[in-house]
């Protein structure tokens, strides 16, 4: 339902359906809509109040002049819910409301606590190309579960058919839970398969994947470190957490993550894809070489940048990580 509700928008948005928040970012219609309809279905399924984690909140769409972006949420949340059939409900903009601020938490290293992003990668989202539904659990700081919807993402791996599978058949589930490893589930129903990160061992064989945003990442570092490493091919550069569920399946060996100063990480924006990639037999660590710590609210602490390979790969990548840094800082 809710993969179907973000492809159905993303298809027909309108110039009005986008917004722009306080740190300059887009938000749509399909941000807000998604975050109400999960928050709908834990509700329903849960039975129990629960602590999320999520990216949006009701603030701006109850100031004034929201009303009509208020409408046009609530008419595509119920159009979602009528077509999928599960539930026998009509919300009312109220309830939307209320169900994007549901639970609404900040985290921490105690109890349980859902993490959503409800589209991850929105520029990606406007552009018509990569983005990625993302949901963890969180138990006593520990990511537990996670479900990365791509609905964009071809069936195939995209070293074997550049962007596009034969049939341009797109639309991936991935979803992994603590010692259970991690499947990958068609959008059409058929049926889950285990996948593993590649096991390349040369980096030169190694392709990496990074930010299409040269905002969100520096492009330059990560050429830097991957020139030390011997990787050979191109990077290839796609939004959202796709990358990690696109890496869980070998798509490529290693995923650089460069901010730039002053950027704080979120949760919600790797999470699901740190628990999708470990599972699948693969490392995600800070540049320093700790594990991301998800214990601390809402917030990442991470030295540096994130960095993502299989296990052989990661002490060669970490040294590279350390030379391209040396390298690049500033002369004291
Ligand atoms: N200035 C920024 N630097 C790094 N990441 C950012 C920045 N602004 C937003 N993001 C978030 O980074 C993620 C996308 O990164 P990328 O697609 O480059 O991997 C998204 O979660 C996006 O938020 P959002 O969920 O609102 O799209
Ligand atoms: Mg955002
Ligand atoms: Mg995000
Ligand atoms: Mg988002």
């Amino acid at each position: 339902m809710i993969l179907s509700f973000g492809l159905n928008v993303q298809k027909a948005l309108l110039q009005s359906d986008v917004q722009s928040k306080t740190d300059k970012t887009p938000v749509t219609v399909a941000d807000y809509g998604s975050q109400a309809l999960v928050s709908f279905v834990l509700q329903q399924e849960l039975h129990a109040e629960f602590s999320l984690v999520a990216e949006e909140d009701s603030k701006d769409l109850r100031k004034d002049g929201a009303q009509e972006i208020v409408e046009r949420i609530t008419k595509l949340v119920n159009d979602s819910l009528t077509s999928d059939g599960s539930y026998n409900v009509t919300l009312s903009t109220e309830d939307v409301l209320t169900a994007i601020d549901s639970g609404i938490s900040e985290g921490g290293c105690q109890g349980r606590h859902w993490v959503l992003d409800p589209i991850d990668g929105t520029k990606g989202f406007l552009r018509g190309d990569q983005y990625a539904i993302a949901l963890a659990l969180l138990d006593g700081g520990k990511v537990v579960l996670g479900v990365l919807a791509c609905p964009n993402l071809p069936l195939t791996s995209l070293k074997d058919a550049g962007q596009h599978s034969p049939n341009n058949e797109v639309g991936c589930l991935f979803f992994a839970e603590v010692g259970g490893g991690t499947y990958m589930q068609p959008l059409d129903g058929s049926s889950a398969a285990k996948v593993q990160v590649s096991a390349v061992e040369n980096p030169e064989e190694a392709s990496f994947f990074e930010s299409y945003e040269a905002a969100h990442s520096m492009h330059d570092l990560s050429s830097l470190i991957a020139q030390k490493l011997g990787v050979k091919t191109p990077p290839v550069r796609i939004d959202s957490q796709a990358k990690y569920g696109a890496l869980s399946r070998g798509d490529g060996a290693i995923y650089l993550r460069f901010p730039h100063k002053g950027y704080r990480e979120k949760i919600w924006d790797h999470a699901a894809g740190c628990i999708v990639v470990t599972e699948a037999g693969g490392v995600v660590t800070d540049a320093a070489g700790q594990p991301l710590d998800f214990s601390k609210g809402k917030h990442l602490d991470v030295d540096t940048g994130i960095i993502v390979t299989n296990q052989k790969l990661m002490p060669l990548l970490l040294n590279a990580v350390k030379e391209s840094l040396k390298e690049k800082a500033p002369s004291s």
